[in-house]
């Protein structure tokens, strides 16, 4: 065992790389337990804050992080090609195999050029009609709670409503988690949202055990859920062939039904059903937690700043009045946009962000070899006080024009960055000033009895710990 967990040990000593003194078996992870993962994170930048890159020992995995933002800027961007897949502790099973996250490689390249007219400007516009829908049943939902004086905890509600947004976006399905949170498609998107903890963790100690899983036809994640969500996809898919409604929906099923009938239109690239089945799954994977934490924790960052909650809400009575705001006044809101990617700053649900490297790379004088695994530290980047003074600050101000164009573009990393940065990014930012829009038209987020401020992370996940409590008060 010995042998085993120390075999890459001195990986960085050769490369002339530093690195915190490690364990035999735990490398540098025990340092993630006793710290937690955000503390952890601006420990270690401000330990090495004169280095470009340091050296980490994930259990027995180095992985080379990537302090220097020049540096990281050519990994993300200028040396893409050697630098194309991420990080995955371990492989998906299938239906959900070849899903965007984890694909690599030219797999990868071709589905991501076959998915990615589904996220284009005119495409996303015409889902603006869910969006309103779910947006006005949220609104609902907070002034039955401001009319009662009920106080509410953010997460839930903003993840019941991103849930809903996903279901109609992507498969054109009203399943309603707003009013019915415990529908069936809410209950298995939560089980693979939360897979078993104790056999992550033991596969990230032992990657070994997901092989053994794997030969023995033992999933990791609930293979009762996954093929629910396949078996729903091809349902959607076989009733618009049936009722001739392709083209009509507005949604990913759309597209991808195009994708598949190649023969029919050739500029449009083929996906084989397992590759639909695995998009299905990564956008409910990669766009729903996401979503609900950037609207939870913005919210809360409003109620707790009651000047820029005035301002935002200015914003939203001079350029939508009391109407659903449409695509492009959507673009307009400059203030709303400033107070999310603040908020995105302060909390980015993509904290830690990595690529493999797939050929002998020198970059900046640096050696990484192929194989080796790189991070970007994108927690403590955004709270570097050198980069941002007062980071724990809430400041949207940070984010006008002139401050944004004064600093390095990899400064800010909510979304990644270059050739394979999130796909769902638009979608996103239209998703989240709409829904903000429609919530500040009406009610104020407001400090309550159990606000707990400044927020308390949990130690290994984006959560508040206290909860994201607030009230709302009646505008008009
Ligand atoms: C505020 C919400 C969101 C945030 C903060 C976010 C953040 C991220 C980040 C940090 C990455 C990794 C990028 C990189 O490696 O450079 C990513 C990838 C991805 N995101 Fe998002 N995301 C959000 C919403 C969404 C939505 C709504 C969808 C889909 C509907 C989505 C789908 C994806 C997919 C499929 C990938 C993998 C892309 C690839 O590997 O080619 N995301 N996202």
């Amino acid at each position: 065992l010995y042998k085993y967990m120390t075999a890459n040990q001195g990986v960085f000593k050769k490369l002339g790389i530093d690195h915190p003194p490690t364990s035999w078996f735990f490398g540098n992870a025990g340092l993630a337990f006793q710290h937690g993962n955000f503390d952890l994170q601006k420990l270690m930048y401000k330990q090495y804050k004169d280095h470009k890159v340091y050296g980490w020992y994930d259990m027995r995995r180095p992985v080379m992080i990537i302090k220097d933002l020049d540096m990281a800027k050519d990994i993300f961007i200028k040396n893409f090609n050697n630098f194309v897949d991420r990080y995955q502790i371990f492989d998906a099973d299938p239906p959900f195999k070849d899903n965007l996250l984890s694909l690599s490689g030219n797999h990868w390249k071709h589905v991501r050029a076959a998915i990615s007219p589904v996220f284009s400007a005119s495409k996303i516009k015409k889902m603006s009609g869910h969006i309103e829908r779910n947006s006005k049943i949220l609104l609902e939902n907070l002034r039955q709670c401001q009319e009662t004086g009920q106080e509410v905890e953010l997460k839930d509600i903003c993840s019941n409503f991103a849930l809903d947004v996903i279901a109609s976006t992507g498969f054109g399905l009203e399943i309603n988690t707003q009013r019915d949170p415990k529908n069936k498609f809410a209950i298995e998107a939560k089980k693979v949202m939360n897979p078993n903890a104790a056999i992550i963790t033991l596969i990230y100690f032992f990657p070994v055990v997901k092989t053994l899983l794997t030969a023995l036809g033992i999933p990791v994640l609930s293979q009762r859920s996954l093929e629910y969500f396949a078996e729903l996809i091809d349902q959607v898919i076989e009733d618009r062939k049936k009722e001739e409604r392709m083209g009509t929906v507005n949604d990913f099923v759309d597209l991808v039904m195009r994708a598949e009938a190649e023969s029919e239109q050739p500029s449009v690239k083929k996906l084989t059903r397992s590759e639909i089945h695995g998009q299905a799954l990564a956008f409910i994977l990669a766009g729903f937690e996401t979503v609900s934490t950037v609207l939870s924790f913005t919210l809360f960052y409003l109620a707790m700043n009651p000047e820029c909650c005035q301002k935002a809400q200015e914003e939203v009575d001079d350029n939508c009045g009391d109407k659903f705001p449409d695509y492009d006044e959507v673009q307009s809101l400059t203030y709303i946009d400033m107070c999310i990617n603040e908020s995105m700053r302060l909390a980015p649900p993509g904290f830690f962000n990595t690529r493999i490297c797939v050929e002998d790379t020198v970059i900046h004088g640096v050696q990484i070899p192929k194989d080796m695994v790189v991070g970007v530290p994108v927690y403590a980047i955004h709270h570097d006080p050198d980069i941002y003074p007062e980071p724990e600050k809430f400041d949207p101000e940070r984010f006008n024009s002139e401050n944004k164009a004064s600093r390095h573009p990899m400064a800010h990393l909510p979304f990644g960055h270059g050739p394979r940065s999130c796909i769902g990014m638009r979608l996103a930012l239209l998703e989240l000033k709409m829904v903000l829009v429609t919530i500040l038209q009406q009610l104020t987020p407001v400090p309550c009895s159990n606000s707990v401020f400044p927020i308390q992370l949990s130690r290994m996940h984006l959560k508040a710990t206290n909860g994201l409590w607030v009230k709302f008060i009646r505008r008009r």
